[in-house]
């Protein structure tokens, strides 16, 4: 198991009061396997996504990611963690305007004091893993808002993380795309054995998908299976 979520309770400040992101929310997540976490507008979905990448500490329940429960972990060994063991794919891709494609991904490698010549061949083989290998060579505004899309997830993958973390990444992109980055995230989970979470509201991207699972006022409601 890659991530496992037991009994997450999440608050926020609200006023005199809090309001309850995440009420009990149990998930587990097995390695090679994706999972979609669908709800509208205001469920607790990226609450949930940001409790899963220990970038955000619940109020009650254990966080446990690759074997390592993250409960008593300092913020540097948080750090640590994120850094080797769980990639985040975010909505916009965020790519430094200067740096071709396969710099993208080198950056990476580079923040982590790995050997440029490896960390090269890692980059062009995500990204030919990523159908971008005729792309490497481009700046972002030379690459469409999928292809720039599909630069981010190979760059998620560079520190070969067990834990995959996607937020709508097909918020920018028409459904065919859309469809199309669900599909590639589906089968860099079998194929690179992540365990995958992808956040969005729309289902109708999710055909690929091991499992939908529904969140609903900050509660989990038992996984469906793929339409
Ligand atoms: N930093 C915060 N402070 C206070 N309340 C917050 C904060 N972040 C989120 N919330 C509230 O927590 C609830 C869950 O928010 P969350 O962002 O997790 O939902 P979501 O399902 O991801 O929504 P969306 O699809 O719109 O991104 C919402 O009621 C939101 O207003």
């Amino acid at each position: 198991m890659s991530l496992n979520l037991s009994e997450i309770t999440l608050t926020y400040p609200d006023g005199e009061d809090r309001l309850t992101a995440l009420d009990r929310v149990s998930l587990d997540v097995p390695r090679g396997t994706l999972t979609a976490l669908a709800g509208p507008s205001g469920s607790g979905k990226s609450s949930l996504l940001a409790v899963a990448a220990t970038l955000v500490t619940p109020d009650a329940g254990t966080v446990t990611v690759d074997g390592v429960t993250t409960t008593g972990l300092s913020r540097a060994e948080l750090a640590e963690l994120r850094r080797h063991t769980i990639g985040i794919v975010f909505q916009q891709p965020h790519l430094l305007p200067s740096l071709t494609a396969a710099e993208q991904l080198q950056l990476m490698a580079s923040i982590d004091g790995r050997a440029p010549g490896k960390a090269r061949a890692r980059a062009l083989e995500l990204l030919d893993a990523v159908g971008l290998a005729a792309q490497a060579g481009r700046r972002p505004h030379q690459l469409s808002g999928g292809q720039r899309q599909r630069v981010g997830i190979a760059r998620a993958l560079m520190n070969d993380p067990a834990l995959l973390l996607v937020d709508e990444p097909t918020s920018a992109l028409d459904h065919e795309r859309g469809a199309a980055v669900v599909d590639l995230l589906t089968r860099l989970t079998h194929e690179r054995a992540t365990a995958t979470v992808l956040v969005t509201h729309d289902r109708t991207h999710l055909t690929a998908a091991d499992r939908i699972a529904e969140v609903h006022d900050g509660r989990l409601r038992l996984p469906t299976t793929a339409p």
